[in-house]
């Protein structure tokens, strides 16, 4: 942005149509003036609009009244009437349909044509246009590209309601839980506790604690509650206390920024540098880290053994223990079936001598089946579970060393068990998330600003797209006044239906126009539907497009300098008194000399005949007087309007070249120079002519007559 440009503005109410009540509300949605003031001069409407009281036209409006302060030079300055405006607001929506992101299509919007007084714009944006025009060369046609750009969208903010319900900050010390507050509130609980029991009490509730001071520390601390303690509340990092926030800022943007770093790679192949502030390496750290990234904001899942481990535990724990142990229980049940109790003489004589009760002897038996059942299950459930040592050693727990049977689990213990291995799941899960978190929080500010630039490059790139789809050329500027093609073709024509007759023309001062023949004011006759009506549009859109910077539909374009572009378009009938005369006002600036295009369009049918030629031709004979204007006329009434004038107006023609071998007319779309165009009536004579034999013929052959001289 010009910052010099951005001083003229110093506030909203300078902006037409910008009241009390609306700038309040621009500076509530925004923030503050200058940020409103910001998105006005960079045409942010998307975001304009969505204040209440500011429609897309009026956000439009605003944006182009800032602009044209900015510049210096207002879109009226070049646009003087109504259908010049008209015929740049449908090349403009011809232009969007390329963009690719709705930014591209909204900033459309803020290119207009500048007079050729300022040469210094339009220079600045055939310069903007020409890098672009390269790119597009090589990937317009390139689907997989286009397909990554339709992916590119405004980066969307970290939800307002993330909440990380699992994690607590507690404190005795005030200045710490202000801190903690002014940073982390809006997103987890932060809580003054006074006194140890109470701290216990309140970080029992949490997978997570976190503290910034050891006061509470230094106490036992039951099992199971581990605090992390960090330094410094207003400088801790966000990834370390919330590594959601940064996670959820990718996962929201994740499609996008993939995309955007797919682009930048494509460009970077095509041998177009783009983004320097990362280079490829980092590219692929990035891309690598956000592979990671599930759209929920959690890490994906299958990419960390020792998370699926837990988890897998944590949710397989409850039905392998049933059938683990039915299938133990029933072990046990054959075991004592089949088991008999031999004894050895010696344990005879005690038990006759009453030195062993048979009960102790049943019982030392029963304990050894019992514990090596128990040894089994454990071991068969460590194995199923896929538990590691520290587990293995927390299932001792859950079985009783007392015999037991059926055998079981002790419900109280199982609780437990499963609490801790949840807890360790939610500490290894953090631990994952930190490690995200940390790696990509050093590309948030790079990705913010790589998601700009491309919503810029966007911008450029559809301009440069519709050009190639066009096969637009940029017009070489010419110093006098003058517009002169060769193969020039209409672009609503084209666009319409797809192939047409390229047409070459030229009036006034350039190099295209036959010795002698460099008139700045011409009448444009010719056959009904010859194409005089497209090719004046054809003129105005390649003035239009000129004058903004832009590529023009023909394929060599001299353009001289215009300072003012009059268009006015066919009238539907003849006007009432009063529409004449503000026609005809629309007519009196002629009187000021300066560069000025004039293309009008059957002008005739403002009022009668004989009155409108007289009128035609003192608007041209005004023309004429200015050495920098230039004049275009299409009128079925050339000879009237000659006979009307002194003044050497030259008269060119599309004529119709004859009739084909099915009695069609042939039109050849380009003007001849110094020529009255045969009207169609006198082909159509000729048609008939030919199409009649006999007494009906003989009729035809008499009106034809009547057409020589
Ligand atoms: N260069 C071209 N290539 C192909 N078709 C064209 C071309 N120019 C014009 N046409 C066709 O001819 C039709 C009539 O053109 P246009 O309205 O420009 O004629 P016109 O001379 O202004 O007619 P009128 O005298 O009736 O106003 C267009 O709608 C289009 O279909």
């Amino acid at each position: 942005m010009n910052m010099a440009a951005f001083q003229q503005l110093s506030g909203l109410r300078e902006l037409n149509g910008i009241g009390e009540r609306v700038a309040g509300r621009l500076v509530e949605h925004f923030g503050s003036e200058d940020a409103a003031l910001q998105a006005i001069l960079e045409g942010d409407i998307a975001s304009l609009s969505e204040v209440n009281g500011v429609s897309h036209t009026f956000a439009l409006s605003l944006a182009r009244d800032a602009r044209g302060r900015a510049e210096g030079c207002a879109i009226s300055d070049f646009l003087k009437t109504k259908e010049a405006l008209d015929l740049y607001s449908r090349l403009l929506e011809l232009i969007k349909t390329f963009a690719h992101t709705s930014h591209a299509r909204d900033r459309m919007d803020l290119f207009y044509p500048f007079p050729a007084s300022r040469m210094d714009l339009i220079e600045e944006r055939r310069a903007f246009v020409a890098d672009y025009l390269k790119i597009a060369d090589v990937l317009s046609a390139d689907k997989e590209f286009i397909a990554l750009l339709l992916r590119v969208k405004k980066l969307k903010p970290v939800p307002g309601n993330l909440r990380a319900r699992d994690r607590i900050i507690l404190s005795g010390d005030r200045k710490i839980l202000d801190a903690a507050r002014e940073r982390f509130q809006a997103f987890l609980t932060v809580q003054a506790v006074e006194s140890f029991s109470e701290f216990v009490d309140l970080a029992r509730g949490y997978s997570s604690v976190i503290v910034f001071d050891d006061n509470f520390l230094s106490f036992d601390l039951p099992e199971g509650l581990e605090p992390e303690l960090f330094q410094d509340p207003s400088k801790a990092e966000f990834w370390q206390i919330l590594p959601e926030v940064e996670l959820a800022f990718f996962a929201r943007n994740l499609d996008c920024v993939l995309a955007c770093l797919n682009i930048v790679s494509t460009l970077r192949i095509a041998g177009f540098s783009f983004f320097e502030d990362l280079s490829d390496a980092e590219l692929e750290d990035l891309k690598t880290a956000l592979l990671k990234v599930g759209e929920d904001g959690k890490p994906v899942e299958g990419l960390d053994p020792e998370l699926d481990r837990l988890e897998t535990a944590l949710k397989n724990l409850d039905p392998i223990l049933t059938s683990t142990l039915n299938e133990a229980n029933q072990r046990m049940n054959r075991t004592l079936e089949a088991s008999s109790l031999t004894l050895s003489g010696q344990e005879l004589i005690k038990l006759v001598s009453g030195g062993m009760e048979i009960k102790d002897l049943l019982a030392k038996e029963l304990q050894r089946v019992y514990t090596g059942e128990i040894e089994a299950l454990k071991e068969e459930l460590s194995e199923k579970l896929d538990f590691q040592k520290q587990e293995k050693l927390m299932l001792d727990s859950l079985f009783s060393d007392e015999i037991s049977y059926p055998l079981r689990a002790e419900q109280a213990q199982l609780q437990l068990f499963r609490q801790k291995l949840s807890m360790s799941l939610e500490k290894t899960r953090l631990s994952r998330k930190r490690e995200l978190a940390k790696t990509l929080s050093v590309f948030r500010q790079p990705v913010e600003k790589l998601v700009k630039e491309i919503l810029d490059f966007d911008l450029g790139f559809s301009i440069a797209c519709f050009a190639s789809q066009f096969r637009l050329k940029m017009p070489v500027i010419v110093p006098e006044a003058g517009i002169g093609f060769e193969a020039g073709e209409n672009l609503f024509l084209k666009a319409r239906y797809g192939e047409i007759d390229p047409v070459s023309y030229s009036v006034g001062k350039t190099s295209f126009s036959p010795v002698d023949m460099e008139n700045r004011v011409v009448l444009l006759s010719g056959v009904n539907s010859g194409g005089k009506t497209s090719l004046l549009e054809l003129l105005a859109q390649c003035v239009v497009l000129g004058h903004m910077g832009f590529p023009v539909p023909a394929m060599k374009l001299e353009l001289g300098p215009v300072e003012e572009f009059y268009y006015f378009g066919k009238s539907k009938g003849t006007l009432d008194a009063g529409a004449f005369e503000t026609t005809l006002k629309q007519f009196s600036v002629l009187s000021e000399a300066s560069g000025k295009l004039v293309l009008a369009d059957e002008l005739e049918s403002i009022t009668e005949p004989g009155a409108s030629a007289r009128i035609i031709a003192g608007i041209l004979e005004y023309l004429a007087r200015s050495e920098e204007s230039l004049g275009i006329f299409v009128s079925h009434l050339s000879e009237l309007i000659l006979e009307n004038t002194e003044t050497e107006i030259r008269v060119d023609g599309i004529e119709a070249e004859g009739l084909d071998s099915s009695l069609e007319l042939i039109v050849n779309r380009n003007p001849i120079y110094n020529r009255v165009a045969r009207s169609t009536p006198e082909l159509i004579v000729e048609r008939l002519l030919r199409k009649t034999t006999g007494k009906e013929q003989e009729f035809y052959a008499h009106l034809k007559n009547k057409f020589k001289n």
